[in-house]
């Protein structure tokens, strides 16, 4: 599938600190350590609904991670996917009479234009699971041969289950016990009361073809794939099989990212599949997380055809600690334009305070598990002393101004 256009980023002279990020498997916050190139995989939308203010939260906040491991020179290989089949979005496209292609495609096309307008840096690799069909059937071929996965006993629909206890560390990324695990289960696509499962977290790798759902011929029969299973083959098909970052938002926490991990783990032997898994809060409305199912949803493009400066909902999103979970308001979306109006009018001047140390400022903070309050914050302070004092170093202005797009992703 075509990723969307990137965004130039100004280079920035001189070197912040590791970038240390929190990681829900080992409860801390820590230093990344990639490669040349750091290795990102952050799940994509199931695209209806795209894209809300919460969708967009998370994808700002690991926008920040990209453009971070950028600034300390490392190259990025980012891949996202498009969960482009899958019940909710059938479901979706049945209640609105909608052919299911046409509306994942409508969608995403909306969503990359969303990402666009908020400068959100695109993956390298941006994969539907329809496209990836033969690759997901191919690895839950091997999940079957290697014994990790099990047919259900069920002449009619003999679908494909993973079995948990196949690693050996099931848990270990959410960390989360089993009464919880079952409860998020059933609240999020699984299926933990179906009859015949060894165990009734196994989650679903492959649903043999049901009448007048849509199916792909595998070896494995008609059918389709499960969710988790999506990302996994994804994942490992292009960053291979240990990835620096798995990201998303905290709902995916559990079952989403763990059975991935397991999935990866069981196929490859490698674990853990990702050396950071870090997820970002939720963002509501009116007291109830901003989601499909509640329908609560302010989305971008609207607020885009109101004539909004997609900059300052990147600015208000990012007011918050991104594991914060937060409200949105329209008090949220005042105070960030009116806030860019005070950098704008500051990075106008023709000279300003030397700003060198806010660049190490900006990097501190960012490095610090996205600090971003303290980020925008240390800027606030540099806008206010050369609007009231001036400065006279005639570098300051455009120095702020590329080190706002590069690290923060905003253009003033
Ligand atoms: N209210 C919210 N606040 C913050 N992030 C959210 C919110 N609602 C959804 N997200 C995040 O937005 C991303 C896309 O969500 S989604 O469209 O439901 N799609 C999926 O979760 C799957 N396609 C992942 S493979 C996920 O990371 C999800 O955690
Ligand atoms: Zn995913």
């Amino acid at each position: 599938m075509q990723t969307w256009a990137a965004v130039d980023i100004p280079v920035l002279a001189g070197e912040g600190p590791p970038l240390r990020l929190y990681d829900r498997a080992t409860d801390r916050v820590r230093p990344t350590a990639p490669g040349a190139t750091a290795t990102m995989y952050v799940c994509g939308i199931t695209p209806y609904d795209a894209t809300h203010l919460g969708h967009a939260a998370t994808y700002l906040a690991f926008d920040l991670v990209n453009r971070l491991w950028r600034d300390l020179g490392h190259d990025v290989h980012y891949v996202q996917n498009v969960t482009d089949i899958d019940d909710p979005l059938l479901e979706r496209a049945a209640r609105d009479q909608d052919d299911w292609v046409v509306l994942g495609m409508r969608e995403t096309a909306l969503f990359r234009e969303d990402m666009e307008a908020l400068r959100v840096l695109p993956p390298r690799h941006y994969i539907g699971a329809v496209e990836a069909m033969s690759e997901i059937a191919e690895l839950v071929e091997k999940l079957l041969a290697g014994g990790a996965a099990y047919r259900v006993d069920d002449p009619e629909y003999p679908d494909v289950y993973f079995d948990i206890t196949a690693t050996g560390r099931f848990g270990y990324e959410s960390r989360y016990d089993e009464e919880t695990m079952l409860r998020l289960a059933a609240e999020r696509g699984g299926d933990p009361e179906r009859p015949g499962k060894r165990h009734p977290l196994d989650p679903l790798l492959w649903r043999m073809a049901r009448e007048g759902e849509p199916s792909w011929e595998s070896a494995l029969g008609t059918g389709r794939p499960g969710w988790h299973i999506e990302c996994a083959a994804i994942a490992l098909n292009r960053l291979g099989p240990q990835i620096d970052l798995n990201g998303g938002g905290s709902d995916l926490i559990f079952p989403h990212h763990e059975c991935g991990a397991a999935h990866a783990e069981a196929l490859t032997g490698v674990a853990p599949f990702a050396r950071h898994y870090t997820h970002a809060g939720m963002i509501g409305l009116d007291g109830e997380k901003m989601s499909k199912s509640r329908g609560n949803l302010v989305f971008v493009s609207k607020l885009r055809a109101d004539g909004v400066d997609p900059n300052a909902v990147r600015a208000a999103l990012i007011s918050g600690h991104y594991r914060t979970d937060r409200e949105w308001t329209p008090q949220l979306l005042t105070e960030a334009e009116r806030r860019l109006a005070r950098w704008r009018e500051a990075v106008a001047l023709d000279t300003g305070p030397a700003a060198e140390d806010l660049v190490q400022r900006l990097r501190t903070h960012l490095a610090d598990d996205l600090d971003t309050p303290s980020a925008l914050a240390a800027v606030d302070a540099w806008v206010a002393e050369a609007l009231e004092r001036r400065g006279t170093d005639p570098a300051a202005p455009r120095l702020v101004r590329d080190a706002v797009d590069a690290l923060l992703g905003i253009a003033l």
